[in-house]
């Protein structure tokens, strides 16, 4: 088992598959983001190594992310394989949606059903300015694609300044579709070089807005939940907010992150605290690289802040190679 010094259960493995992205949102990576050589990144065959390695210690969910997960070459036979490990009982993607209509058969062939779209807009100029890329209908295709196929989607859309009077129309769509809604406090990781402006809309005034014009009903949240959970009364699908800045969830926190160039954080806000890449690299064999893993595990941070205080000063890290 992976368990840390306060009890926590860690069984979800988020990894991170490439920083590299077809997108430039805003929030997350400049446009003249630095991306590491390929070498760098940890190898699909590294990857499951680890993955079953920790799945025989209680890992029983992973997800993928990035960067964008579908811009790294041949993800398919990565995702099927992962599909294929035995306790693995959940693999999921997290995607901006631009080549992921390319892929439901993979993701469908990989028995994955669970996908997180992220998608801070519904108008396509607004896209642009956010991503400064115009791939807004590709997007949109991937959604209903997903849906038609019987996916279980949650759209991620983090909430900022710019995009706060989208906020209901978001709602409206969980009227008729069968989508989760999650609405995300933006964090620090914007890889700009410049400081976090700090946060203009937390949870509840972000809860408090949609109550204007919805009547909320509080649905329960699954085990380990990072978002608080709403049905708007006589919709199909239902919303959730995301408290990742006001981190009020972490008492029940069970994740464990690998960037890309194998780094585990054990919190989203720490720092990198071993490099797993590395370790096999030179050769490390299975009893000592979960001996390794275990160790950092138990001294995972009791929470976000905890984690941001001890973590070293620095320029805020784009979110890309921490995969979110
Ligand atoms: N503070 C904090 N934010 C998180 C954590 N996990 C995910 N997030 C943020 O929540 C948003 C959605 O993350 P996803 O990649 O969709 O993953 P998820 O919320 O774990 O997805 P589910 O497994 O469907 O619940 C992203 O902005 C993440 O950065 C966490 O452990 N702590
Ligand atoms: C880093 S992205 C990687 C996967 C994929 N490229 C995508 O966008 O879905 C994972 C999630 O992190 C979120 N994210 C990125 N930067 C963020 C920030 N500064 N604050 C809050 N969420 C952020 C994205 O919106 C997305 O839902
Ligand atoms: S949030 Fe996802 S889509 Fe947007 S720049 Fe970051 S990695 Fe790319
Ligand atoms: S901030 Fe850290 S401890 Fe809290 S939920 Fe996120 S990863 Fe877990």
């Amino acid at each position: 088992m992976l368990i840390d010094k306060f009890g926590r259960n860690i069984n979800y493995l988020r990894i991170a598959v490439t920083d590299r992205c077809n997108l430039r949102c805003n929030y997350c990576m400049p446009e003249n983001q630095h991306f590491v050589e390929r070498e760098q990144l940890l190898t699909y065959e590294e990857i499951i190594r680890l993955v079953a390695l920790l799945s025989e210690h209680g890992i029983s969910k992973v997800r993928v992310t990035g960067g964008e997960p579908f811009v790294r070459k041949d993800i398919s036979s990565l995702l099927k394989n992962l599909g294929s490990i035995e306790n693995i009982k959940q693999v999921s993607i997290t995607t901006n949606g631009v080549l992921t209509f390319s892929h439901i058969a993979d993701l469908i062939a990989a028995g994955i059903k669970n996908v997180n779209l992220s998608l801070d807009t519904l108008k396509r100029d607004k896209f642009l300015q956010l991503t400064h890329r115009g791939d807004f209908l590709k997007v949109l295709n991937s959604f209903h694609a997903l849906l038609a196929n019987d996916f279980n989607v949650k759209l991620n859309m983090v909430v900022m300044g710019s995009n706060i009077n989208e906020i209901l129309d978001f709602v409206e769509l969980t009227k008729a579709l069968p989508v989760s809604v999650r609405f995300i406090e933006e964090m620090p990781f914007n890889g700009q070089g410049h400081a976090y402006s700090g946060l203009e809309w937390n949870y509840t005034k972000i809860l408090s807005h949609i109550e204007t014009k919805y009547k909320l009903y509080k649905e329960q949240d699954p085990a380990n939940a990072i978002a608080v959970h709403y049905k708007p009364e006589g919709h199909m699908g239902s919303i959730a907010v995301i408290p990742a800045f006001s981190r009020t969830l972490c008492g029940s926190c069970n994740r464990l992150r690998i960037t890309a160039t194998g780094g585990v954080r054990t919190c989203l806000y720490g720092n990198e605290v071993l490099n797993v890449r590395d370790l096999m690299r030179n050769g490390v064999d299975d009893v000592r690289l979960l001996e390794e893993i275990q160790n950092a595990v138990y001294n995972k941070p009791m929470d976000g802040f905890t984690a941001a205080a001890s973590a070293k000063a620095k320029v805020p890290e784009s979110m890309s190679l921490i995969g979110g």
